[in-house]
């Protein structure tokens, strides 16, 4: 991705605050910083990836397989200064027909099942369609596939 900097003295998004879609991303950047993760409602914090550093981000499926104990983070890009940012992702998608189902030894009394299994490829398609537009991209897995009230085993 090719972020351009912005105006001078300007903060500007360069890309809009959301939770990765596929299972997990190892993103990359040219050392010029800009990607910001949401730590707290609202308190964000700009990381600085040293020149030999990835960031793995973990997306709303591994979430879902992990029945929660992973977390996806919500995250943007904001960029600041003179310098065009590069940047390099490496998306992780299954092969089709890959159902996500967290293991049953990250199930039970303590830990309910909290989405149901789901086919990635009808989440993923789901998170780009119309009506997920609607809804907040840290909501959609929720939306999709949250059991309510969780299921235990
Ligand atoms: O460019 C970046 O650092 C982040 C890219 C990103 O979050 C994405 O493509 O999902
Ligand atoms: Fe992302």
């Amino acid at each position: 991705m090719k972020y351009m900097a912005p105006p001078p003295g300007e903060y500007e998004r360069g890309l809009f605050a959301h939770t990765d879609k596929p299972v997990s991303t190892i993103i990359c950047d040219d050392h010029v910083s800009g990607l910001e993760i949401e730590v707290n409602d609202g308190q964000w914090i700009k990381l600085s990836l040293s020149p030999s550093s990835f960031c793995f981000v973990v997306g709303d499926p591994l979430k879902a397989w992990s029945n929660g104990r992973l977390k996806a983070v919500n995250h943007r890009v904001m960029m600041s200064g003179d310098k065009d940012r590069l940047s390099l992702a490496a998306f992780a998608i299954p092969v089709e027909g890959t159902v996500i189902k967290a293991p049953k030894e990250l199930i039970d009394e303590q830990h309910p099942q909290l989405y149901k299994d789901f086919d990635f490829m009808d989440f993923f398609l789901f998170a780009f369609s119309d009506p997920a537009k609607h809804i907040d991209s840290g909501e959609q897995l929720q939306a999709y596939a949250s059991l309510s009230p969780p299921v235990s085993h």
